[in-house]
């Protein structure tokens, strides 16, 4: 089983703000990219990564790479979707793919594991928590409409993995339609095929605003102390 690897780091990071984008903000004395990028490195099915960037990106992200020759740095798109697209067809070798956030770089292995075995089986598999706060919807004024039950709201998290050739016509659909997602599942069930949820971990947060820095910070301490 080849499973190929794309890391979505093109991103502007508008809402976490500040002098140096989030994916290559230091944390532990390590960019948050190579955090990401040490989830995959060395796992003997994953044949081929590709993280990419933004354009203006590009030359310093192959230079931080550079003591990874597995990786291959391109530059990405308007929007994360594009992305991601010009991240998968840029595999060349893979049968599966696993589709994660640069900025997502708390995943545990053993997470990891559970995800890959999915998706072997099922074709269609990505990581998630089950929702701990009531969730309201409203109309456009502000005024609660309804509470959708709790027990079968999920918070979606990447990595998402699905077979290579069923993600491709996916995102060529979607291209097609103009349909623009919050992630790549979202594609995969408008075409119609079954997306399958592994529990995910309350830990492997995306590193969004900027007070997700000091929760990344707290997620790093409590694992060392853990490991002593
Ligand atoms: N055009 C884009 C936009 C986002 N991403 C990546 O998708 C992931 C999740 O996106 P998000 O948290 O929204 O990152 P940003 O787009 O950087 O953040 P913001 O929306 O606050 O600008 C990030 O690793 C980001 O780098 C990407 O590859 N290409
Ligand atoms: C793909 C994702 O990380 C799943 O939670 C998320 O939807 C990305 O959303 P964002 O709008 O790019 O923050």
């Amino acid at each position: 089983m080849n499973i190929g690897v794309v890391i979505a780091a093109a991103g502007q990071g508008k809402r976490m703000g500040g002098p140096v984008k989030k994916q290559f903000i230091e944390l532990a004395g390590k960019p948050v990219l190579l955090h990401t990028l040490d989830l995959f490195v060395g796992l003997e099915y994953v044949k081929e990564i590709v993280v990419v960037t933004a354009e203006e990106d590009v030359e310093r992200t192959r230079k931080l790479l550079a003591a990874y020759p597995q990786a291959l740095v391109i530059p990405g798109g308007a929007e994360r979707q594009d992305s991601v697209y010009l991240g998968i067809t840029a595999l060349s070798s893979s049968d599966y793919v696993m589709i994660h956030d640069g900025a997502r770089p708390f995943l545990s292995c053993s997470t990891l594991e559970k995800l890959v075995d999915a998706v072997r089986v099922k074709r269609a598999a990505i990581l998630a928590v089950p929702v701990k706060d009531t969730i309201k919807r409203t109309d456009e004024t502000g005024v609660v409409m309804d509470t959708p039950p709790r027990k079968s709201l999920w918070a979606v998290q990447t990595p998402q993995a699905f077979a290579l050739s069923d993600i491709l016509a996916a995102h060529e659909q979607a291209r097609k339609d103009g349909f623009l997602g919050t992630d790549d599942a979202s594609l995969v069930e408008r075409i119609g095929q079954a997306v399958h949820v592994v529990e995910g971990e309350y830990t492997n947060i995306k590193l969004t605003t900027p007070e997700d820095i000091v929760f990344g910070e707290a997620i790093l301490k409590w694992r060392r102390e853990r490991e002593q």
